[in-house]
């Protein structure tokens, strides 16, 4: 993960336009919540609350696998497993837009060339920061850098928590959704496919 960026954000837009009727859109639903949208500590809300959505929301701006169009051929004949793990990431589910919090460990089995350790993680925020749902999230990953990279394998094993569950509806923390996609040789190849899920540390 690049320093600069906290869990994967870059710089927030604090001063993007918000149109009239998003406002409006936010100032109702403060008074369907039970609240006076016209209060002196709720006037600015519906503004901040509609940025902070388009920052959530920035991976529609982008098509994530542009990250993976530079690769590095120069790899000393390297040809095992590259895995970037325990990258933090942020996204919203789609049936609640609430947060979904976890990590995601991303592997690949390159063939002759390698891409930027950095572009990984940018790939899962650019599908992340998105309205998901965790399963989507995970095959897009995998799909994105199989395209991308055409490696031999692909691995991606992403595990959050869902606001859905925690702070709403069923109300039950310390619960975490394990996904994982497999393509290649990780799928087809049981030696493979144990090797990676162990260097993730799920064995
Ligand atoms: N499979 C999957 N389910 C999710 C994800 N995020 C949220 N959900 C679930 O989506 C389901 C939506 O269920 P619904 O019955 O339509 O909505 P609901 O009445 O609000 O459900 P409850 O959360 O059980 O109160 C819930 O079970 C959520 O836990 C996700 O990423 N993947
Ligand atoms: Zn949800």
């Amino acid at each position: 993960m690049n320093s600069e960026e906290g869990a994967g954000y870059t710089a927030p837009i604090t001063k993007a336009e918000v149109p009239d009727d998003v406002q409006d859109a936010i100032r109702t639903l403060i008074r369907w919540a039970g609240d006076d949208p016209e209060r002196e500590g709720l006037l600015d809300t519906p503004k901040r609350v509609a940025r902070a959505w388009k920052e959530y929301c920035q991976g529609y701006e982008e098509d994530p696998s542009q990250h993976l169009s530079r690769v590095f051929e120069e790899v000393g004949g390297y040809d095992e497993i590259v895995l970037l793990k325990d990258i933090p990431f942020q996204s919203h589910c789609e049936h609640h837009m609430a947060p979904i919090i976890g990590k995601a460990a991303i592997a690949y089995l390159p063939t002759d060339h390698v891409v930027g350790i950095s572009k990984l993680a940018r790939v899962l925020h650019g599908y992340a920061r998105r309205l998901q749902i965790q399963e989507r999230l995970t095959a897009e990953v995998a799909q994105a850098i199989w395209d991308g990279l055409k490696p031999r394998g692909v691995a991606v094993v992403i595990e959050a928590s869902h606001a859905c569950m925690t702070a709403r509806g069923v109300r039950t923390p310390g619960v975490n959704m394990v996904t994982s996609k497999l393509m290649g040789c990780f799928l087809d190849d049981a030696r493979s496919r144990k090797e990676v899920l162990a260097l993730m540390g799920y064995s």
